[in-house]
């Protein structure tokens, strides 16, 4: 494995029992993320992009099928470990962000209880490190009075807040991979870039590796190095941001492109 990369996925196939045999949900998928690089992955509902992610934190349904393929992390195969190993990288290894951040808040903990329980799940910090740790990752997504914040449950703050608080405790664990699936899709515009331009500089700060999912090509332009497009399950182009904006070649990518061309029209 080259020295920069960190998450390998090579070839994988993955489908589920359909009443003719079985249904294809992901064909010969392979990629590469490298340290501090951010992956964009597009295509269109229902292509892949969250049987992807699923896939590579261990999360597929007990009736998905892993037919064929490996999915690296910093050396591990993931699709060997025992669920016990893979609970202990996810979270500190690899993270997630997901679109919805109020489902992912229990609504009776305080933001400082869920962040000092997740830290310490992970590291052998004390209650008062946990905290303190928690305080700094606060203020580094732009949360003001993070000290505060703590003491506050979920409820009690807005979705744009929440979603930054979701990559606080992410980023604080400093994993080699995030995750982030739709990540900024329930903000408006200018919450969206601030997160967006957050998010970006902490994964730099710490060399993270980011997987952004989302069907959104403003936001994939704005972020991504390279860009991977899906479709029906298949990669069927991956290529630098630059080119694939300027010069996509697969025809699918063409009319993504040109879809989102003409709803800006429209
Ligand atoms: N547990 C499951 N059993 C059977 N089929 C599934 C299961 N989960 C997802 N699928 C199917 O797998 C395909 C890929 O779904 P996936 O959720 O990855 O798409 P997506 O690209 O993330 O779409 P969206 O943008 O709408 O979230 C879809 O056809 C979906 O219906």
């Amino acid at each position: 494995m080259e020295e920069r990369v960190v998450l390998s996925v090579e070839h994988l196939h993955i489908s589920v029992p359909a009443p003719q045999g079985t249904k294809k949900l992901m064909n010969d998928v392979s990629f590469d993320l490298k340290k501090g690089q951010v992956l964009g992955l597009v295509g269109a509902s229902g292509s892949g992009k969250t049987m992807t992610c699923l896939a590579i934190m261990g999360l597929l349904a007990d009736s998905v099928l892993v037919e064929q393929g490996t999915i690296r992390l910093e050396g591990h195969n993931l699709l060997q470990l025992h669920p016990r190993q893979m609970r202990a990288l996810r979270g500190s290894r690899i993270a997630v962000i997901m679109q919805n951040p109020m489902s992912a808040f229990n609504p009776t903990l305080t933001i400082g209880a869920h962040f000092v329980e997740t830290i310490r799940t992970h590291r052998p910090l004390s209650r008062k490190e946990a905290s303190e740790l928690a305080v700094t990752y606060l203020a580094k997504t732009g949360l003001r009075f993070p000290d505060k914040l703590m003491d506050q449950y979920p409820f009690q703050l807005s979705g744009g807040m929440l979603q930054r608080v979701m990559i606080a405790i992410a980023m604080s664990l400093q994993p080699a991979v995030v995750i982030a699936d739709e990540p900024t899709t329930a903000l408006d515009s200018v919450h969206q870039t601030q997160l967006l331009d957050q998010m970006y500089r902490l994964c730099q700060e710490q060399d993270t590796a980011m997987l952004l999912v989302s069907h959104d090509l403003g936001v994939i332009a704005y972020m991504a190095d390279e860009v991977m497009v899906m479709n029906n399950g298949s990669i069927v182009e991956k290529a630098p941001a630059a080119d694939l904006f300027e010069r996509p070649e697969h025809p699918y990518t063409r009319m993504l492109l040109q879809a989102r061309a003409d709803a800006r029209l429209a």
